[in-house]
């Protein structure tokens, strides 16, 4: 799972901060590139962008230069709300509000890059599973229009289960016949974003230094972070590797407390989703060397049909799906207790959109 000889890091197109899992310069990685490509038009929607997630999400994609249209889709009417508001930053992104169903045509419309954040959030003492009635649905409907309407899209689901949104999402693809794996992808970079703040801080590292791959999925047990393959090279007490562990496992726990009923992560997911939307564009425009940990349809490991790991980004979505890199004892125990976990909310999620339940 390390980079190797080449791989290079990148400024990002709104915070001038690096970007992505490739931005730590790795042993033999080349020196840092700080020039953007020439932008191309790319026309991106956020589906759920009237919400908590996809406001900040919105505003971080008005500022980004990959980005020439933003289409914002929500069913709650605020979304013209927030297009009218967006649209008054005086970047040159154009943005446009679409409302409902009936609008999801001209909102998916030539877009090459879809965002769903749609869906209902945790509330204390809820699993991301609990999400899943509501959710599952949501997301079908919405990954059925994206068939529809924008077939070569690149889609990338924040709406929770993502274990089990991810698989809904493949088979409704396929059942439409536009199914390609490399342009599906469950948006798992918050979980990274969080092992590099949290290892920083509890290593005294400088955090733009801190690479931390997190594997499995986005719930629970099945969120790893790869400790032992943290850049730079850190050495963890067993008690340090295990609350950090944990730390990881529980953060949107921890921020769905701290929320106490008024929802889950939201900046912190905009922030992570604009990431890994930037890395997305770069690499569709040609930018070689752009690595995210995103939860993907794989063979990485045996009987998890998907699997999140690290993966290249290139012109088509995912170029390559890294393996994992070696493991410690720690680690291999970590992957065998969740595996069981992962394929059930896998499963779960390939069942109901194999038979969905009938619509009133
Ligand atoms: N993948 C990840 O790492 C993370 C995922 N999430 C998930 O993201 C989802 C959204 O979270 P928030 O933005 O905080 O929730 P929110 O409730 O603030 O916003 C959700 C938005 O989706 C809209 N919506 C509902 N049904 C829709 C439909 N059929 N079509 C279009 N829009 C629809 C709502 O009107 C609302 O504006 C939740 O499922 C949450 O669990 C949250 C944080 C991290
Ligand atoms: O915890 C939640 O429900 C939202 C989420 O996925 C996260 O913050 O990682």
């Amino acid at each position: 799972m390390q980079l190797s000889a080449g791989q290079t890091t990148r400024a990002s197109a709104f915070t001038g901060q690096r970007v992505g899992v490739h931005a730590v310069a790795r042993p033999g990685a080349a020196k840092a590139r700080r020039t953007m490509p020439a932008v191309e038009a790319k026309r991106v929607a956020v589906l759920g962008a009237a919400g908590g997630i996809g406001q900040p999400l919105s505003l971080l994609l008005k500022m980004n230069k990959c980005v020439t249209e933003l289409a914002l889709f929500d069913v709650a009417p605020l979304v013209k709300g927030v297009a009218a508001d967006l649209s008054h930053c005086n970047t040159p992104v154009q943005v446009s509000a679409h409302v409902g169903d009936a609008e999801l045509e001209a909102c998916l419309k030539g877009c090459e890059l879809v965002v769903i954040p749609a869906g209902v959030p945790r509330k204390p003492g809820m699993t991301r599973d609990d999400l899943f009635n509501i959710n599952a649905g949501i997301v079908m409907n919405l990954v059925t229009a994206c068939a529809k309407y924008c077939p070569n899209a690149i889609l990338e689901i924040i709406s929770n289960p993502v274990n089990s949104t991810v698989p809904i999402a493949s088979e409704v693809l396929k059942a439409a016949g536009c199914y390609d794996p490399r342009k599906l992808l469950g948006v798992t970079t918050l979980d990274v974003v969080r092992a590099n703040t949290f290892v920083a801080q509890a290593k005294g590292l400088d955090l733009k230094e801190v690479d931390v791959p997190v594997i499995g999925g986005h719930a629970g047990i099945t969120i790893l972070p790869l400790l032992s393959q943290t850049v730079p090279s850190v050495t963890f007490s067993d008690a340090e590797r295990k609350a950090l562990t944990s730390r990881i496992q529980d953060a949107g726990t921890e921020v769905v407390e701290a929320k106490a009923g008024a929802g889950s992560a939201t900046l912190s997911m905009a922030y992570a989703a604009a990431r890994m939307a930037e890395s997305t564009l770069l690499g569709m425009q040609g930018e070689p060397n752009m690595f995210e940990c995103a939860f993907v349809q794989s063979d990485v490991v045996p009987g998890s049909p998907f699997f999140a790991s690290r993966v290249q980004l290139g012109p088509e979505g995912v170029a390559k799906v890294n393996g994992l890199g070696q493991l410690n004892e720690f680690e291999k125990a970590a992957m065998e207790a969740m595996l069981p976990e992962l394929k059930a909310q896998i499963e779960k999620g390939i069942a109901f959109a194999k038979n969905p339940p009938k619509k009133e």
